[in-house]
């Protein structure tokens, strides 16, 4: 399977001289296309520095990220910017709706930052694959918590993203609604074809991945395919993760 993000010897460095952080150490991963990645470890791993690198929302101090073949290392802000809103989706804990806007209008508003002409027939697949028929003229305040990140999902989707990278997206959820959310992003996958890399502490999520890459001490320590729960908590327990 082609790689959709490929990271060659990332490295991390916060800081300089005493106070100097080494967040991510040569780390290497690849993303397969039409695949599903939870990246778990201990807090400080480097999970969010992970992601951010891999997103291009962050440089790597050393190393090379690439996107379907762009390399990201040493790209200006500009160039970044772009490419993060066409070919990357995001999805965050918080959810990040704009208040004021209806649920057709945050889906469809990166294409408008962008200039870019909203396929309508798109739009309504998105939104019926999402489950929300009927709800496109609300406001994030009528709508649950759950419903607000499966808005936030279809506006990941709706540019057609090379791959969709979600921070903590349960995390702001009940237990039950986390795990529709789940099914959802694991839909997405399946039936989209779509590449969804996640960043999460919990087990039970990082279980609904193809594959979870366990972070610690800026290092992937363990690649678990076809991973349960039970397994995951396994490890993080033995990485000191919950002590
Ligand atoms: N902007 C920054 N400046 C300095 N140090 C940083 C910065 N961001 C992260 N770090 C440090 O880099 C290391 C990795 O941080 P990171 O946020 O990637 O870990 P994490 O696994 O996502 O943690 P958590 O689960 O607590 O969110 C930590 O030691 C952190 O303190």
């Amino acid at each position: 399977m082609t790689d959709v993000v490929r990271l060659d010897a990332v490295s991390k460095v916060y800081g300089t001289g005493q106070s100097a952080v080494a967040a991510l150490r040569e780390v290497t991963a690849g993303i397969p296309q039409g695949s599903f990645t939870a990246v778990m470890g201990p807090s400080g791993s480097g999970k969010s520095t992970f992601l951010h690198c891999a997103a291009g929302l962050d440089s790597p101090s050393s190393g090379s990220v690439k996107l379907g073949g762009t390399e990201l290392s040493g790209m200006d802000e500009t160039r970044l910017t772009k490419l993060r809103r066409q070919r990357i989706g995001f999805v965050f804990q918080a959810f990040n709706l704009v208040p004021a806007l209806t649920v057709t209008e945050n889906i469809t508003l990166p294409l408008r930052l962008s200039g870019s002409r909203v396929d309508r027939a798109w739009l309504r697949e998105i939104v019926s694959r999402v489950g929300l028929d009927g709800r496109t003229g609300h406001r994030p305040a009528q709508l649950s918590g759950g419903q607000q990140q499966r808005v936030a999902i279809a506006r990941a989707l709706m540019t057609r993203p090379e791959v969709v990278f979600g921070d903590e997206p349960t995390g702001a959820l009940d237990t039950m609604t986390a795990r529709e959310v789940l099914r959802l992003l694991r839909e997405v996958v399946d039936g989209m074809g779509q590449t969804v890399v996640m960043v999460t502490h919990d087990p039970v999520a990082a279980s609904y991945a193809d594959t979870v890459l366990l972070l610690a001490d800026g290092r992937i320590v363990d690649t678990m395919t076809a991973p349960t729960s039970e397994r995951v908590a396994e490890r993080m327990t033995r990485l000191g993760a919950w002590v």
